[in-house]
């Protein structure tokens, strides 16, 4: 048996606007993601978060799911316009739902990680210019003191944003998510001002004394190149620049990849959104840094590509539902990398999973293919613990179906089914299979 360390995370995560619905409950504002999923068109099968996984009513039974997992933490999202619900309004009582839910996951053991932003920023924030405005940093600040204040002292774990990458790229470059934007000028703008949101919400933390511990998650993809021609591997530098390290410098090394700088500047015709202490600010310490990791990519050169230059080709691993490659080996060289060139950061898996297409009969759901995959991927993780990577937990998404952005409840993700009929729920196979893990704290060879 593969042992895990004492003391490792276990863990599963979910964010509010996939799960929660209750979008009009509780004094909550609209959201970016609201305006959104109801635009024809831009969600598959006009599916939308009104209802999603109903979690908002049904927590204390997703907790006793949890409870039953063994899990030792939750990691999930708080809806910002529940707090923020409209211009000059703040509604502490918006927070009355994740104090029932913080307080229930304490009950039960269950350590609560709290994502501040995970994509559902207020509408009135959005038609004030949202990301692409320098105001929003301001305000993202002015939402998570009162977060620290009401909930600082209950919640061990933050992590400020989910995947800027996503909320940046695929916002307000290539406007396959809310707002729905397709500039790259506003883009690169959008990036910066969630990085230093990000920076001025650490210090923040820190200035407050809180005793918890505080990071970011980025989605990170390695990157391979298609062949060992010079050219390719030339491209997936760039790939890697422009997916990874467009972050990861940032926050890490407190400097934007200067190659990326001069591609901003070919293409939007410069970076003017970054102020002198910006980076600075960004790359205020962090406790961890949240890794989310999905599939690499495997690129080769494309003279034809204007932006990067750059050509996908599919790897040769299975698939999942998403179409993205099963490769386990990049979880290891990317926590292999992370470690060579950023430092002994602490590292939490806070996502990785996978979307199937799941079927119940007679009661059950059999997603062997998902045992699979969360096997061979613990397995990845295990090897750079052996190696004293300083790997501290996991977080399988995720607990349950739910909404996936622009594909809708058309891909399963959870070890739990959603019957979004009934909204019952029903654990997979591969809930039993976590729960034997974290029972064991091993993997089997
Ligand atoms: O695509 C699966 C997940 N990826 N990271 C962000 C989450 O919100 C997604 O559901």
């Amino acid at each position: 048996m593969r042992k895990f360390p004492e003391g490792f995370i276990w863990g599963t995560a979910t964010a509010s606007y996939q799960v929660e619905g209750a979008t009009r409950e509780g004094g909550r504002g609209r959201s970016i993601w609201d305006t959104f999923a109801h635009t024809p068109g831009k969600v598959a099968q006009g599916h939308h978060g009104d209802v999603a996984c109903d979690h908002y009513h049904r927590y204390l039974d997703d907790i006793q799911l949890m409870k039953d997992l063994g899990i030792s933490s939750y990691r999930f999202s708080i809806a910002w316009p529940r707090v923020m619900p409209e211009k000059g309004r703040v509604w502490v009582k918006g927070l009355d739902f994740y104090k029932r839910l913080i307080h229930a996951l304490l009950e039960a053991g269950i350590r609560p990680a709290v994502t501040i932003y995970h994509w559902d920023l207020p509408q009135w924030i959005e038609d004030d210019g949202g990301w692409n405005s320098r105001e929003t940093v301001s305000r993202f600040r002015e939402y998570s003191e009162i977060l620290f204040r009401e909930l600082g002292d209950l919640v061990p774990m933050w992590i400020t944003h989910n995947e800027p990458w996503c909320a940046s790229i695929l916002g307000y470059g290539l406007g396959a998510h809310a707002p729905g934007l397709c500039d790259w000028r506003r883009a690169y703008r959008a990036a910066h001002h969630l990085l230093l949101s990000h920076g001025h919400t650490v210090r923040l933390y820190r200035e407050l004394g809180l005793k918890g511990e505080i990071g970011i998650t980025l989605n990170l993809t390695p990157v391979y190149p298609a062949s060992s021609r010079p050219e390719d591997v030339a491209a997936a530098h760039r790939q890697d620049m422009f997916q990874n390290r467009w972050f990861l410098d940032p926050v890490l090394k407190g400097a934007y990849p200067e190659e990326l700088l001069r591609r901003v500047d070919a293409v939007v015709g410069g970076f003017d959104a970054v102020q002198p202490g910006d980076l600075e600010v960004i790359s205020a310490p962090i406790d961890f840094l949240g890794v989310n990791y999905y599939s690499r990519a495997v690129v080769a050169d494309d003279p034809a590509d204007p932006l990067l230059g750059v050509r996908h080709v599919p790897g040769e691993g299975p698939r999942t539902e998403m179409d993205w490659e099963v490769y386990p080996e990049g979880l290891y060289d990317l926590l292999s990398r992370l470690r060579r060139d950023y430092g002994d950061v602490p590292i939490y898996i806070t996502e990785n999973g996978a979307a199937y297409d799941d079927r119940v009969e007679g009661g059950s759901v059999h997603d062997t293919n998902r045992i699979e995959y969360l096997a061979l991927h613990f397995a990845a993780a295990h090897r750079f613990l052996e190696e004293g990577g300083n790997l501290r937990g996991y977080y399988v998404w995720s607990l349950m179906d739910n909404f996936e952005w622009a594909f809708g409840y058309t891909k399963r993700f959870g070890i739990v089914y959603v019957d979004y009929e009934t909204l019952a729920r029903i654990p997979k196979d591969s809930y039993f299979w976590y729960q034997q893990v974290i029972r064991d704290r091993a993997i089997a060879p």
